[in-house]
């Protein structure tokens, strides 16, 4: 409605406010029209019950560390009662700690039933479900309670029938739910999350390895042990030596005993079959995992041996370059990746403007020249930033150049320089500050939207960039703040003493004559953009900022030339 909604970096707190106020608003308008949502309960909740809900959402960490002890209790099922079951594990010595863990195991199982599941919440139709009756009920009637009921049902009763058998407990392998749950909440809050899916490949490939093992000492009891070359001998430890037959077998190693009988024949092409099958769909998973972990890295480095390629069959001086490679090594290694745009591209608006706003925000409202706008126009401005990392010695903008664009210093220093050969530094602009504001608060009139200063980078500075464009077309949503940037334009241009525009162009076309190149005419660059976004006209963009526009137009003029000719 007509109230601005000012975001505080405590995102979810806003969120519950706004809630709050819409259902505050909910209830007064009830009482003068018949609300047609009135009547699900779980669309009307009392505001004061909110915050018992973020079971879910807000304690996630908290139910994953609860989850971690269910996956404990489950994988110790699932590794001990086949090894119970096969190997002649039941001995007195060993029958009381294994009855000790079992009902520790249980013990969580049970509560994990009655405390954790019956109180997490769930969305339905979009809306969170906070309602703890209708939470359990809903809980009551899935399948996930019908498998956790059975797998706690205490089938180990039957051990007073027929004896300390680990058979009965196989109903405890029903709780696999928890396990992928886990799985899944885990990778969610990991940063690294392929270190997990690794460590759970592996898992995955040491249970088959130990079923397998399992299995072989089951074969070898049956042929009975010792009794044939192929079968367990009986020497040493069983489960390691079946391990280690399991490990030779599966991955087809080879180099074990023959077969001799039918049944072992059959036992062993079966297990032949199954590892081939089993190990190549996990060596496939394990390519994916790690793949998915390099990805970013991969598309770096295509990007960059594109980029080089291409700048090598096109005869680009080797000093530009050294600078294109150095831009690609640095803009990784500050920022993990070259675009972060393209990221953020992917989310939806609400998202990015949380993660801008949580980033940036600050910075941005300490600015002086910002100071007295429109938050919600800050905002604004930040989701329109685009990330530039500049070299040693760059130049950002030149004076007498039209002004496009503004610039806030994120990381690194850039130099206002000026005189004979740009040796005198009139001032060094460290992160935080915003420089090229003055052109681009002007009117073109009199030359006033032009650059009143040259500026260098010091060392590596990563600037943000604001185009001239996107700032009016914020502006004319804000004619308060765009009062404000005006009067501070003017005031600026007054105080840092603004230096006579250049007006003569010649200069520039002397440096495009020493090439005996003319620019580009907007045909030619029209037939080079036929190469596309992201294409060649991109990374030559990275040249153009590198060598100051004027080698890599001959560049281009040439290339140009070459298509055209084609
Ligand atoms: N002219 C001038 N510009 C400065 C000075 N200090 C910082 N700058 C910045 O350098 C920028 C050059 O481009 P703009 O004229 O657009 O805006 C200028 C200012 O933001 C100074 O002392 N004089």
């Amino acid at each position: 409605e007509s109230r601005p909604i000012v975001i505080s970096k405590d995102f979810d707190a806003q969120l519950i406010e706004i809630v709050q106020q819409y259902r505050q608003r909910t209830e007064q308008f009830k009482e003068k029209v018949i609300d047609p949502y009135a009547s699900s309960p779980e669309c009307s909740p009392p505001v004061s019950e909110y915050k018992s809900i973020q079971l879910m959402i807000n304690d996630n960490r908290k139910y994953i560390a609860w989850l971690s002890l269910v996956t404990i209790a489950f994988n110790y099922n699932l590794w001990f009662i086949p090894v119970r079951m096969a190997f002649p594990y039941h001995d007195p010595e060993a029958v009381p700690l294994w009855f000790t863990l079992d009902i520790i195991a249980d013990i969580i199982y049970v509560i994990d039933i009655i405390v954790f599941q019956p109180r997490l919440q769930f969305c339905k139709g979009g809306d969170i479900i906070y309602d703890k009756d209708v939470i359990k009920k809903k809980y009551r009637g899935s399948s996930r309670f019908q498998n956790d009921v059975l797998s706690v049902l205490p089938s180990d009763l039957l051990y007073f029938l027929f004896g300390f058998k680990s058979v009965f407990r196989i109903n405890r392998l029903m709780k696999s739910e928890a396990f992928f749950e886990f799985s899944d909440r885990l990778e969610g809050i990991m940063t690294k999350a392929y270190i997990w899916r690794v460590i759970r490949t592996i898992g995955y490939l040491m249970f088959i390895l130990h079923l397998n093992a399992c299995l072989y000492y089951v074969a070898s009891e049956y042929q009975g042990i010792g009794k044939t070359k192929w079968v367990y001998s009986g020497q040493g430890s069983a489960y390691l030596r079946c391990y280690y037959f399991a490990v030779r077998t599966l991955i087809n190693i080879g180099g074990l005993p023959e077969p001799h009988t039918v049944f072992e024949i059959t036992f062993q092409l079966a297990n032949f079959f199954v590892g081939v099958f089993v190990f190549s769909s996990l060596i496939g998973q394990m390519r994916d995992v790690i793949g998915a972990a390099t990805a970013s890295q991969t598309y770096f480095r295509a990007s960059m041996d594109a980029c080089v390629e291409y700048m090598v069959s096109n005869h680009i001086p080797r000093l530009v370059q050294t600078r294109v490679r150095t831009w690609y090594n640095y803009t990784w290694d500050s920022q993990g990746m070259l675009d972060e745009s393209e990221l953020l591209e992917q989310m939806p608006l609400v998202m990015r403007t949380a993660i801008a706003v949580d980033i940036n925000l600050a910075t941005f409202q300490k600015i002086d020249l910002f100071k007295g706008c429109d938050n919600q126009m800050l905002v604004d401005m930040l989701l329109r930033l685009k990330s530039i990392v500049y070299l040693p010695g760059d130049f950002v903008c030149k004076k007498g150049d039209i002004g496009k664009e503004m610039y806030i210093i994120k990381a690194g220093e850039v130099q206002v320089i000026g005189g004979p050969d740009n040796k005198i530094v009139f001032v060094t602009l460290k992160a935080g500050c915003v420089f090229g504001e003055i052109s681009l608060l002007q009117s073109s009139a009199n030359g006033g939207n032009r650059r009143t200063a040259n500026v260098a980078a010091h060392g590596f500075a990563n600037l943000f960039v604001l185009d001239k464009k996107d700032l009016n077309d914020i502006l004319i949503h804000y004619p308060e703040s765009q009062k404000v940037l005006a009067r501070k334009g003017r005031k600026l241009m007054k105080a840092k003493g603004k230096t006579a525009p250049v007006k003569d162009e010649g200069e520039k076309k002397k440096g495009l004559a020493m090439f005996g190149q003319k620019p580009p005419t907007p045909k030619m660059l029209r037939a080079f953009g036929g190469f596309g976004k992201g294409g060649l006209l991109e990374k030559l963009r990275v040249c153009d900022d590198l060598m100051s526009g004027i080698m890599v137009q001959t560049h281009i003029c040439n290339l140009v030339c070459v298509w055209q000719w084609i």
